[in-house]
Formats: C-alpha cells, sequence, structure tokens
C-alpha cells in the first residue's frame, strides 16, 4: 500500500485535499482525521502538520508526501520535490518598514524575524551577510511594529498582509514556492504505485488548465486552423458529410480558448465549441 503525507491543516490542505479527491482518491470527511485508507486504490493518506511532511517522508516510512516547496527547503529534510502541483502559490521575501532597507547587503547586524530560519539562514550565508534571525511561529509582520526585528522574511501571496502592517519587500525574491509532491532522496521514482499516482495528479493538472475545442472548417483553411490549434500531439482532422468541410478536434490551453476560437472564426472556422475536460491521462 502506498503511504502518502496530506498537509492537515493551513493553506495547503483543501487544494491538497480537492485535487486527490479529483484524482479520484478517497479524502477524509472529518478535519480531525488523521489518517485514512483507500482500499480500491491501495493507498493510505497520513494527514500532518506541513511542515513536518518533508521530515516524515525522508525518513522513508511514507512514500510520498505533498507540502509546500518552501517548507522543503526550510526543513533542509533529505527529500526532493517531483512534481510541482500549481496551488499555493507564493514569494519568499524581505519587507521592512519603507526605506530602513534596500537589498540583502543592508541586513548586516540587524535581526530579521521569520518562520523560516532554514531559508533565512541559509540566503544570508549565500550572500556572505552575517544579521541575527528570530523565529516566529507566524504573524510575524507584527514583529517589527513591537520591536523584536528591523526586518521580516516572510511568504508574500497578495501583499495584503503587508500592506496592513505598513511594510514594503525590498531585495530580489528569495524563492518562488508552490505545493509539489516530495519523495525522500534516493527512492526508486520509477516504482509503478508511485507512477501512477503521479500520473492520477497530471491527469488533473491537464483536467484544469486545458479545454476541449472542435470546429468545422473548409479543407484549404486546415493548414492555417492546425497552426491556431496544434494540439498536445496533433489533432483530429475527420471528413464532414458536406464536401470541402473536415471536423477538426484539438486540446488548448484553457486561458487562450477565447482569443483561440476568435482567432479561428476569423479564418472560416465554424461551430467552434469548448468543453470542459474532467480527466486524463496523456
Ligand atoms: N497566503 C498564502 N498564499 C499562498 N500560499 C501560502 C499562503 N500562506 C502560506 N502559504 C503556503 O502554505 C505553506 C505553509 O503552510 P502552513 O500550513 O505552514 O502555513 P499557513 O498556510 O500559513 O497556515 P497557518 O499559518 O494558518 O498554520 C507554504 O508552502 C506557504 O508558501
Ligand atoms: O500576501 P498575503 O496575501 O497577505 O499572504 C501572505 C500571508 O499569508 C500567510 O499568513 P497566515 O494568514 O497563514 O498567517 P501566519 O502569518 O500566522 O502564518 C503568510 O504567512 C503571510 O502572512
Ligand atoms: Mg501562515
Amino acid at each position: 500500500m502506498l503511504r502518502i503525507a496530506v498537509p492537515n491543516k493551513g493553506s495547503l490542505s483543501g487544494p491538497a485535499a480537492d485535487m486527490l479527491h479529483e484524482a479520484g482518491y478517497q479524502q477524509r470527511r472529518e478535519s480531525k482525521e488523521l489518517r485514512i485508507v483507500d482500499p480500491v486504490n491501495e493507498v493510505e493518506f497520513f494527514y500532518l502538520r506541513p511542515r513536518d511532511i518533508a521530515i516524515y517522508v525522508s525518513s522513508g516510512r511514507l512514500d510520498i508526501g505533498i507540502t509546500g516547496r518552501d517548507l522543503l527547503i526550510d526543513s533542509a529534510a533529505s527529500a526532493e520535490e517531483i512534481l510541482p502541483l500549481g496551488f499555493a502559490r507564493s514569494t519568499f521575501r524581505f519587507a521592512s518598514k519603507p526605506g530602513a532597507a534596500s537589498s540583502v547587503e543592508d541586513l548586516k547586524g540587524k535581526t530579521v524575524a521569520t518562520s523560516y530560519e532554514g531559508i533565512v539562514a541559509g540566503h544570508l550565508a549565500d550572500n556572505g551577510v552575517d544579521a541575527s534571525v528570530v523565529h516566529l511561529d507566524g504573524a510575524v509582520e507584527t514583529a517589527i511594529e513591537l520591536g523584536v526585528a528591523e526586518v521580516i522574511a516572510d511568504v508574500v501571496e497578495t501583499g495584503t498582509s503587508l500592506r496592513n502592517a505598513g511594510l514594503e519587500v525590498f531585495g530580489e525574491p528569495i524563492m518562488k514556492s508552490e505545493a509539489v509532491v516530495i519523495r525522500r532522496k534516493g527512492a526508486e521514482v520509477d516504482e509503478p504505485k508511485v507512477q501512477q499516482f503521479l500520473r492520477r495528479l497530471q491527469g488533473v493538472l491537464v483536467a484544469r488548465t486545458y479545454v476541449m475545442m472542435d470546429y468545422d472548417c473548409r479543407v484549404e483553411q486546415l493548414e492555417k486552423a492546425v497552426a491556431l490549434t496544434p494540439g498536445l500531439e496533433s489533432p483530429t482532422v475527420s471528413p464532414l458529410h458536406n464536401e470541402g468541410w473536415v471536423a477538426v478536434r484539438a486540446m488548448v490551453p484553457a486561458k487562450e480558448a477565447q482569443r483561440i476560437m476568435d482567432d479561428l472564426y476569423d479564418i472560416g472556422a465554424r461551430a467552434i465549441l469548448t468543453t470542459a475536460i474532467h480527466a486524463c491521462r496523456l
């Protein structure tokens, strides 16, 4: 049975459970459940603190985990990212009162508050900057107002939390993060059960980002039309009963669907339809 760690709380928890559900896995019914077995798919899910997941996976007791890239790096656990999942996207940045600092070099001799000590200490060392790091569990934006630190390093998504605290980011982003699937370093990646799990999640990612497009066009316009909708491999082209016309079917990125429909219409394609993809295996 494949043993998988899933975030039990926080920003990663809901979207991770949604993705697993979309991939056909049974998920817990109550937020207090710590462990469930999905007998049909032969998977056991362990609901753990997101911060602890890389540690469990690196120990080899669990085969796979879903966590944030920033949490993985911060933990320094012997685990590696094998599939980015596209949700819980954020940037990890320094911030301070306006004008207090403008680059990592300005941090020399200062105190930085963060929940991600591993990332911050590593970044300061890489830049040869000697600064103190104070660990706080959360709500680090308040640390400056209360005099615990001059600078913070934290997760930024919309920037609302920083604005509300009267803070501004400075310097280059320290890292970009999103939810990722992780495995123990050196673990056998081509194990069939693991590969099947990854294919299912990749199927969800594709179903979320692509739509199926169908349209009719005149044979003379086919090359132009196919250039607009090349599909993943190559579009399906079928003859229509009316001579001189073909029906074309191809997957297109959902974000570009409306523009592609306009362009197809302009070259004479008609009956242009898009439909959602519910599941897929590439
Ligand atoms: N506002 C946010 N937007 C996107 N991702 C976020 C946000 N806040 C945290 N994350 C991501 O969630 C992961 C941290 O999860 P964790 O559960 O530890 O913190 P949290 O979501 O802030 O929850 P809490 O602070 O309530 O415990 C990291 O990968 C981080 O990048
Ligand atoms: O840029 P924003 O959209 O404002 O999002 C970023 C904020 O979200 C998270 O905080 P959370 O609400 O999890 O509280 P915490 O700081 O206690 O973890 C993170 O730690 C930032 O504070
Ligand atoms: Mg938080």
